[in-house]
């Protein structure tokens, strides 16, 4: 197999490995070197997050399973900073070392962030990744005002976010009018107007100079004198290539990595792709043109014929609720350009398109974009128009509006539906027909058509409905299957588990008519899950189809070694239980012992086949710090040794704790006792947490102190701790039987609704159920790690050193 190393785990490096996957499954050893700490993401949605509309979670496009499940091995926040071309090796931040046969660089940009005096105080960012998106929302609940400098897309969808989160927007322009590179004047002050009336505050045509504030930002000066106040500064005026690392090795590089037509950079054997790639002197900051490029890469990378890449015409929209834009091609006449127009201005819709020789060469919708994919279709294709008269043209009288039947009919096959993934309604009709598709998800699954920006979901559901005519199942069609292997969704999965009396995930998969007999990391941990939920005490859990991490009851590290981290109940120790752990962290050399967030002691950086004899040493019971189970239950010290407290905290937390561990649970679970509302153990931002009170205590559900933090919702008030027990019990089982497999209970919580939660818990029958439900499924654990210390079969299947890789 040929060694096959890319730098940057972003949106097009990502989407070439996938091709190349597709292509030729078996050829390479991949590794991917990625400097943000997580998996592959939707970047185009942080403005979504930004806005408040989805979570981190859902926009991951390649989870780390994915990456395990094709033998990708990924290091994540470990960027590369040398290619070594003669050696044919790539060398890491920390000094990792790896040889490749093909090398892709696909490090993407930056955002550029003005060089003036004081851009480097604290309150200053860029919006390119979650860390900056993190920042504004963390910003946005301690300060007011905020000023984002540039009005093109990032700036304009970065205020709309902030106006989302609470803060008063200022957005500084350089140019007399907005996304001018997109926008004409008419366009432009429409879109103004609109902006402005959803209360965004725009100083046009401000250059500026210089960045107010001691430590961190208080407001920006501009070249003309004037200054405005700022708690917080957002730039987004521009990207630049990420290519030190190229240009560092000798790789030629302008405005980014000169590739040629088939993404090879000057030195043989090394690729780019994306947004740090320069194509004949164009860098594209789009995805569409930029998975172009990718399959052109995958194509040469993996040996087949395929045509060069020779550039693409892109068309953009703005990503801003009520704003309904695009633009593509050229902008502006020239003595050689005749422009045909059409402005309603009472119903603020604004049309244009630039004609050059009886060609679209360019488009600008305002107000009503139903004409964008024929139009952008007849410029993509340099259709001749002169057989079509000028109002025609205009009229959306064939275009798609997505709902009408006689739209989708007229609609030519080669018309793009999905400009981001390039995908035409002819491939969509085809795999609809040749695959048998149902659902959204599974053309999207099959296609890739909604799967960035997802604008185009709209119409991809018209052409599924069109193609199925009588079939079309609406309900069946928008639901969300639990992958791509079914068009079942959770509720249909769980009843048919019932209803038919499955037992195992094979026998779920065979008879419920899985597409991939095999199943995939989405599903199989799925099913395992609900079978467990579903028959309680009888079922025999399948560990092979348990995520990795829950399979070798061991968080596995970047480095592909792992962390043990034995149970502290209640974060309590012992004198012994200490010795114990430092005895082992010295005899195995344990590079790192670290106090966890969850009060307790991990060992970091152990290898596999060392696992079962640590345990063995520490005979502790594992903390299951890796799990979709309880994890922790953080207590304070609480009445027996605080002044303020109430309640016996550490007492209440080691109970909790020993009742509920290994039980397991959609997500992970954590849970805090505080003996008094001052809340040392921070219940407030647990799953569930608890507070004492004089004379009992008070139950917080669906916290969160994650990327998505959340505070609790007050559940009840109890008197005693038997009460605890069984509203904690009835509210577990209660997440265990309606949740979605990975559903974290804040998320759980807002589908459901508080009320209705507290509505179901207020019953004492539901609530005796549920608790013998829960008291059932309990008695079915064993301890894993001394499992395995006594089964030969467990240490031979998982944890010797040939056995198991990181990928399985
Ligand atoms: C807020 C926002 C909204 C957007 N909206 C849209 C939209 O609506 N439509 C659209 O088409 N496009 C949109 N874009 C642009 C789109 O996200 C990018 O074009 C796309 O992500 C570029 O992909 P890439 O792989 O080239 O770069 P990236 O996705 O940036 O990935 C590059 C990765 O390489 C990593 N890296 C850099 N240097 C190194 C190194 N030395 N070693 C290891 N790793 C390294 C980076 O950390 C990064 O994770 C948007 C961008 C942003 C920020
Ligand atoms: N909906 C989308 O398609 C979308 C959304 C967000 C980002 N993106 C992509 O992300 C990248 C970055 O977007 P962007 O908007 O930062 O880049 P951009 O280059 O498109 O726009 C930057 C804007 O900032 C203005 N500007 C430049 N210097 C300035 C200054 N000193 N003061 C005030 N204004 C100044 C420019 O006039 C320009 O309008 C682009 O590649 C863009 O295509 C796309
Ligand atoms: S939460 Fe209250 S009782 Fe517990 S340690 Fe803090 S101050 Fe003391
Ligand atoms: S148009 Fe963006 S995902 Fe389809």
């Amino acid at each position: 197999m040929k060694k096959l190393v890319m730098i940057g785990n972003g949106m097009a490096g990502v989407r070439t490995i996938e091709e190349i996957l597709k292509l030729a499954p078996e050829h390479f050893e991949i590794t991917i070197f990625g400097e943000e700490p997580h998996p592959n993401y939707n970047r185009i949605k942080l403005s979504n997050i930004l806005q408040g509309d989805t979570s981190f979670d859902e926009i991951i496009i390649n989870p780390l399973d994915w990456y395990k499940e094709n033998n990708i091995q990924l290091y994540t926040g470990e960027p590369i900073v040398k290619i070594d071309a003669e050696a044919k090796r790539v060398i890491s931040d920390q000094g990792r070392e790896v040889e490749y046969d093909e090398l892709i660089i696909a490090t993407g940009s930056k955002s550029f962030i003005l060089p003036i005096p004081g851009a480097d105080k604290q309150g200053v960012t860029g919006f390119r990744d979650i860390h900056d998106c993190e920042m504004m929302i963390k910003s946005s609940k301690e300060y007011k005002k905020a000023v984002v400098i540039g009005g093109g897309l990032l700036g304009l969808e970065a205020a709309r976010g902030l106006l989302n989160l609470g803060m008063n927007v200022d957005v500084v322009h350089l140019m007399p009018s907005l996304m001018e590179r997109q926008l004409d004047h008419i366009a432009a002050s429409m879109l103004k107007a609109e902006l402005e009336a959803q209360g965004m505050s725009f100083l046009m045509e401000k250059e500026t100079v210089e960045i107010l504030g001691d430590e961190r930002v208080t407001g920006l000066r501009f070249k003309d004198g004037s200054e405005v106040e700022a708690d917080l500064i957002v730039m987004a005026i521009g990207i630049k290539s990420n290519t030190e690392v190229a240009k560092n090795s000798g790789i030629y590089v302008n405005r980014g990595i000169v590739v040629n037509d088939f993404m090879e950079t000057s030195v043989p054997h090394i690729y780019a792709v994306g947004e740090c790639a320069e194509h004949r002197e164009i860098v594209y900051g789009l995805v569409a043109p930029l998975y172009e490029q990718g399959k052109v890469l995958a194509n040469r990378i993996s040996g087949f014929e395929a045509a060069p890449y020779k550039g693409s015409v892109t068309g953009t929209q703005l990503k801003v609720a009520g704003v309904d834009l695009f633009s593509a091609g050229e902008i502006f006449e020239d003595g050689t350009t005749k422009s045909i127009m059409a402005y309603n201005e009472y119903d603020r819709i604004y049309k244009r398109i630039l004609i050059r020789d009886n060609k679209i060469v360019g488009i600008v919708l305002y107000g009503d974009t139903k004409d964008s994919t024929k139009l952008f279709r007849m410029l993509t294709k340099q259709e001749d128009i002169s057989g079509i008269t000028s109002v025609s043209i205009l009229q959306s009288e064939c275009s798609v509006s997505g709902t009408s039947d006689d739209d989708i009919a007229s609609m030519p096959n080669d018309e793009l539906v999905c400009g981001c993934n390039g995908v035409t309604k002819g491939a969509i009709v085809e795999a609809i027909k040749t695959q048998g598709l149902t659902t959204l998800d599974q053309v999207s699954h099959c296609t890739n058509a909604g799967r960035s920006c997802g604008r185009c979901k709209p119409m991809v559901a018209s052409i599924l409905e069109h193609t199925l005519g009588d079939q079309f199942d609406a309900s069946a069609a928008q639901k969300t299957s639990i992958c791509g292997c079914t068009t079942l969704s959770r509720e249909e999965l769980v009843e048919e588990i019932k209803a038919k009396g499955l037992t195992s995930v094979k026998e779920v998969m065979n008879v419920l008519g899985w597409n991939n007999e095999e199943g995939c990391t989405k599903c199989r941990p799925a099913i395992n899950y609900y079978l467990g939920m579903i028959h309680m005490d009888e079922y025999k859990d399948d560990r092979d189809s348990r995520l990795v991490n829950e399979k070798m009851h061991a968080n596995i590290q970047k480095d592909g070694t792992y962390s043990v981290v034995p149970r502290m109940y209640g974060g309590v120790t012992t004198p012994q239980d200490l010795i114990k752990i430092a005895k082992v962290a010295e005899k195995y050399n344990v590079p790192l012992v670290k106090l966890t967030g969850g009060q307790r002691i991990g060992l970091f950086g152990i290898k596999k086949e060392d696992l079962p004899s640590i345990w063995e040493e520490l005979n502790m019971p594992s903390g299951y710090a890796y799990g979709k189970t309880l994890r922790t239950v953080k207590t304070c010290v609480g009445a027996q040794f605080c002044r303020y407290g109430t309640q016996d905290s550490m007492a209440l937390g080691i109970e909790l704790e020993k009742k509920f561990e290994r039980l397991d649970t959609p997500h992970k679970v954590k849970m805090g006792v505080s003996a008094c509302p001052r809340n040392c153990s921070e219940a407030g931002i647990k799953d569930i947490g608890f507070v004492g009170i004089d004379g009992g205590w008070e139950i917080y559900v669906g916290g969160n102190g994650g990327v998505d933090l959340r505070a609790g919702d007050l559940l009840c008030t109890v008197k005693t701790k038997e009460e605890v027990m069984e509203m904690t019990g009835a509210y577990l089982q209660y997440y265990r039987e309606t949740a979605n497999y990975l559903e974290r209970t804040s998320k759980w919580l807002e589908r459901l609704g508080l009320e209705h939660i507290q509505g179901v818990l207020a019953n004492e029958e539901t609530r005796k159920a549920l608790n013998e439900r829960m008291d059932k499924t309990l008695k079915k654990y064993i301890e894993p790690w001394d499992e395995a210390i006594h089964s030969e079969e467990i240490q031979e299947k998982y944890y010797t050193k040939h056995t198991i890789r990181v990928g399985e």
